[in-house]
């Protein structure tokens, strides 16, 4: 089973459940579910996750459409308008992650699941500390997801270097905001000669690339089809890989050694029981060394938040 996790708001009052399930026919029988599916990111996902021939069976999880619920709506509205950061957001979906996860760990702890409420630099811990506390935790089952930081360098650099987007590879490492987000231009294939400060800017935008979104949006939310179309990247690539198929490697924020910090947005393998292997950083430039020194006391703040947040 496979869980993702797509959860901006609160929703304190009355919590019913809208349930769907739908399905289809294809084997191995794999079934994916989507918290907060009603939501901006859950409906596209959930159209390219009814679309993947991958998944048997969708089951979709969202609160429902009472007065209340409407309110706490038009909060979360408000809550993702320009001038808030990633980290504005841990107060709402800090609560709503321990309690999905306490209910992940009751009823589906064999589950990979794929964290894309914000942020996901302290949420990822949260859930293993949840996880941790329920006796089930499997950190080769968390992942952070960190797609559309890959995708959106993708077609920032096809651009810039003028190749052909489909072609192109970059792993970003680090997490998943701000300056946590760190682009490996240097090992970006095709390999094109682009200036230091190109690369820097390229860094930057990929960086802003969210908030690029939102005040394109205009206070009316954050990415969502994007956003939509990388996680349902990552949910097939972790579909592909516990029906073992080899080889198939995407960036993820999940628990990690190759830095000091406990939680880290690197290359892993996937595999039958989820990660199968995380993988070394690969040679940086200075550029990108000094930008991996610079995220770290961010990104330890971020995971020391949220493990505290989930012990409280
Ligand atoms: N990892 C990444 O790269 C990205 C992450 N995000 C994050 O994804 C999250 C979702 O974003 P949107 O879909 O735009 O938000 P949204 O507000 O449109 O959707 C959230 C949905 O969750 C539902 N929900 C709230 N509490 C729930 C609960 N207890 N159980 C089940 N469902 C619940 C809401 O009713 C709503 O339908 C946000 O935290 C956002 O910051 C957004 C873009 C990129
Ligand atoms: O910026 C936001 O809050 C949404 C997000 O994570 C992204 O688009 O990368």
């Amino acid at each position: 089973m496979f869980r993702s996790m797509l959860v901006r708001s609160s929703s304190s009052a009355k919590q019913s459940l809208i349930r769907r399930n739908l399905s289809s026919g294809s084997v191995p029988e794999r079934k994916v579910a989507i918290l907060g599916a009603a939501g901006g990111i859950g409906q596209p996902l959930a159209l390219l996750m009814k679309l993947n021939p991958l998944v048997s069976s969708l089951s979709l999880y969202d609160i429902a459409n009472t007065p209340g619920v409407a309110a706490d709506v038009g909060h979360i509205n408000t809550r993702s308008e320009p001038g808030m950061t990633r980290d504005d957001l841990f107060n709402i979906n800090a609560g709503i992650v321990k309690n999905l996860c306490s209910a992940i760990a009751k009823y589906c702890p064999h589950a990979l699941v794929n964290m894309i409420s914000n942020p996901v630099n302290s949420t990822v811990p949260i859930a293993a500390e949840i996880f941790k506390k329920a006796g089930m935790y499997d950190e080769k089952k968390l992942f952070g997801v960190t797609t559309l930081d890959v995708v959106r360098a993708k077609t920032f650099y096809a651009g810039k270097a003028n190749v052909p987007v489909a072609e192109v590879n970059v792993p970003v490492i680090g997490g998943h905001a701000g300056v946590t987000i760190l682009p490996l231009f240097s090992q970006a294939t095709p390999q094109a000669n682009l200036s230091g400060d190109v690369l820097t800017a390229l860094t930057k935008r990929t960086q802003d690339g969210g908030t690029e979104v939102v005040e394109a949006k205009a206070g009316k939310g954050s990415a969502t089809l994007s956003m939509a179309y990388a996680g349902a990247l990552f949910a097939d690539a972790c579909l592909k890989g516990l029906n073992g198929v080899p080889d198939v490697v995407e960036c993820s924020y999940v628990q990690s050694t190759i830095t000091e910090l406990p939680f880290f947005a690197s290359k892993v393998r996937l595999g039958k029981n989820g990660v199968e292997e995380v993988l070394d950083l690969g040679p940086l430039s200075d550029f990108e060394k000094e930008g991996l020194e610079a995220l770290k006391p961010e990104l330890k703040s971020s995971i020391e938040k949220g493990v505290k947040f989930a012990n409280q």
